[in-house]
């Protein structure tokens, strides 16, 4: 656990970019730090790798203070990944990732082996381990300076608005891949975003800072959208919170519909299109189906999207099961409301 208490900073030139901010951030977990331009995000984050010497309070890593050792060998065991990569021009991929265990004094073969292992682990092809950073896109050299940030295996990785000098479909894939990572990895992530849409993706925890660098919220993010602690902390999440909602409620047991007469099925029971009304041969797209594991959102998404306003939920072997419409969201969303409060 890293943990905030009571943690200041304010700049020589007198501004108060944190403000006595004390949290807790859980191992193993992915905790965002979210907020407006200035709120002081990126100060405590540093703080915690000492890249930014905090002015008062105390910062410790599972009870230890930071400030008790020497702060290069702090920076040993934390990765840390910056916009645009921040990679070394000059090396290669593969020797970009090496840096740290080559610090570290590991032999070459494993070092290789390591960085190698590595950029495959975050979707690199191993085509590109030879080239230089500038003859990647910049969501490969994003890639690139995740492996970097891992090849050390610490415990802990500072994220710094890693993907958000990328365009949104690169940026979709990007942070689907960092949860499919941690899903093995397991590291004590601290990230930091302005965008709420990718806290509540990504975080397990959402800081919401407001400018200061005081904290106005730390929850969940299912916890955010249902009751913000106060109006900054709602308009921050913004207008369409019953929308993001619906990521974090399951399909579950919900009942469907019946599988309707117009609904094509191919010999194994998998849907693969929806009659048209004049009764011809030509079929009209399903679209986007959902399992009984997917969120409500991807159930919004399929009806939204189908020509029959119905969206189709199939097993694990892709065999239709059963079908929603608007009721059932809406009913399923009432539900959960009439829970909560
Ligand atoms: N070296 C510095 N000297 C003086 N003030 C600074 C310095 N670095 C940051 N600040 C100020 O501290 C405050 C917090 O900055 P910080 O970069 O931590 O915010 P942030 O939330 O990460 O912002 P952004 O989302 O715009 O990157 C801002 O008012 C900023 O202008």
């Amino acid at each position: 656990m890293i943990e905030f208490e009571d943690v200041t900073k304010q700049y020589p030139d007198g501004t108060v970019a944190v403000d006595k901010l004390s949290l807790r951030i859980p191992s193993n977990e992915i905790t965002v730090f979210v907020g407006p331009s200035g709120c002081g995000k990126t100060t405590s984050l540093r703080m915690i790798n000492r890249t930014i010497e905090r002015s008062g309070g105390r910062i410790s890593i599972d009870g230890e203070d930071i400030n008790s050792g020497d702060p290069v060998a702090l920076r040993r065991g934390i990765g840390y990944v910056i916009q645009h990569a921040g990679l070394f021009p000059h090396k290669t991929v593969v020797d970009n990732v090496a840096t740290v265990p080559k610090l570290l004094g590991w032999d070459k073969k494993k070092t290789r082996s390591v960085a190698m292992e590595l950029l495959e682990r975050v979707g690199l092809d191993l085509k590109l381990a030879q080239r230089y950073p500038a003859q990647l896109s910049g969501g490969q050299q994003q890639r690139v300076g995740v492996a970097r940030a891992l090849a050390a295996d610490p415990k802990i990785m500072l994220m710094d608005e890693p993907f958000s000098a990328v365009d949104p479909i690169v940026r979709h894939q990007l942070q689907e891949e960092l949860l499919r990572l941690q899903r093995d990895i397991g590291k004590t992530i601290v990230f930091v975003t302005h965008d709420i849409d990718e806290a509540i993706k990504l975080g397990d925890n959402v800081a919401v800072l407001r400018v200061g660098g005081k904290l106005a919220q730390f929850a969940p993010p299912a916890e955010l959208l249902a009751n913000p602690a106060d109006e900054f902390v709602e308009s921050f999440v913004g207008q369409d919170r019953g929308y993001r909602a619906l990521t974090f409620l399951q399909i579950g047991q919900i009942e469907l519909g019946g599988l309707p007469d117009d609904l094509a099925l191919d010999d194994a029971g998998r849907p693969i299109g929806w009659r048209t009304a004049a009764g011809g041969q030509e079929l009209q797209p399903i679209g986007p189906v959902f399992t009984r594991n997917d969120s409500m959102r991807a159930a919004l998404d399929s009806l939204l999207t189908s020509p029959t306003g119905q969206g189709v939920c199939v097993d694990e072997n892709g065999k239709a099961v059963g079908v929603v419409d608007h009721t059932v969201v809406a009913a399923a969303v009432r539900s959960a409301e009439a829970l909560r409060s």
